[in-house]
């Protein structure tokens, strides 16, 4: 099956400096959630801005569905591409947080009784209902990262780019966005693309993983085989999720490690409760 994204061989980097990433080649399936891992300045950033069109492929190409994306973000925000900002502050300008993630369905030309539902559902998929006629300024740094979500949310894209999403929401909102996130891409058959520090929460929500570093991908696959190599993660500047971590501090010889706090516990209870 063709993929919803497919990034072929992409050569990435900022301004005048020279390529940050090197022939990057993942794709992701509609109603799918990849994961984009890697140490600060490894190029995560960089590459959801060449995937949106703010910066040029300087090698490669990207396509949706098949056909190759015209160049530059408006040609990709129309063919459905969506990219949520890393600093809120980059994205958010509306006055009120209602006004704001109206924005990008009134510029879809959509009419005001469909412009007002999107609203209302992406402001409730985030947890952000009876928030809408606070002023963006007033927002929690929080609250700001979910108003962004909203409003990428609110235009239905189809491929849709997250950058940090959870980063600066509290453990509990960190674990609903995990949700979220899923359930997103699942009933609205978008290809979802987080950039993310949060590899507890990982497995929560991706499919697969794309691991950075090194200028390059060094690997790409699901949870378990991409968090699987010890010596990549830590060239990479990564560690496992604790779940993972804690089966090899404990040496416990059953693989593969859970990836999940919950397997972890599911796996270990048995192995308790016959020693007591
Ligand atoms: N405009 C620019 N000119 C020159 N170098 C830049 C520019 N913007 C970013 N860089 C550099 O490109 C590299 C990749 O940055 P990027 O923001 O993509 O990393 P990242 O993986 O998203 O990092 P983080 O996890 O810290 O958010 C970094 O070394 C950064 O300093």
């Amino acid at each position: 099956m063709t993929p919803r994204l497919w990034v072929e061989g992409v050569s990435a980097g900022p301004g005048g400096a020279r390529a940050v990433l090197t022939g990057v080649s993942l794709e992701v399936r509609a109603g799918e959630v990849v994961a984009l891992l890697g140490a600060n300045g490894c190029g995560k950033t960089t590459l959801l801005r060449t995937l949106m069109g703010l910066l040029p492929e300087r090698a490669g190409r990207t396509l949706l569905d098949g056909a190759p994306l015209g160049r530059g973000a408006a040609a990709r925000a129309a063919a459905g591409v969506a990219l949520a900002f890393q600093n809120p502050d980059d994205q958010l300008f509306g006055a009120t947080l209602d006004e704001d993630v109206a924005s990008g369905p009134r510029a879809q030309g959509l009419r005001e009784v469909e412009v007002s539902a999107r609203v209302t559902a992406a402001l409730a998929s985030v947890g952000l209902q009876g928030l809408g006629a606070r002023e963006v300024e007033q927002l929690s740094f929080g609250e700001k990262k979910r108003a962004c979500l909203a409003g990428v949310l609110a235009l239905k894209p189809r491929v849709l780019l997250l950058d940090e999403p959870t980063a600066g929401l509290d453990p509990v909102g960190e674990r609903e966005a995990a949700g979220l996130l899923r359930r997103v891409a699942r009933e609205t058959e978008a290809a979802v693309l987080v950039a993310t520090h949060a590899v507890d929460e990982v497995p929560l929500f991706a499919d697969r993983v794309a691991i950075l570093g090194e200028g390059t991908l060094l690997a790409f696959g699901p949870p378990e085989r991409a968090f699987a190599d010890a010596d990549l993660l830590t060239r990479a500047r990564l560690r496992p999720p604790a779940a993972m971590e804690l089966w090899e501090r404990l040496g416990v010889p059953v693989l593969p490690a859970p990836l999940t706090l919950d397997a972890a516990a599911e796996r270990l209870r048995p192995l308790l409760e016959a020693r007591s």
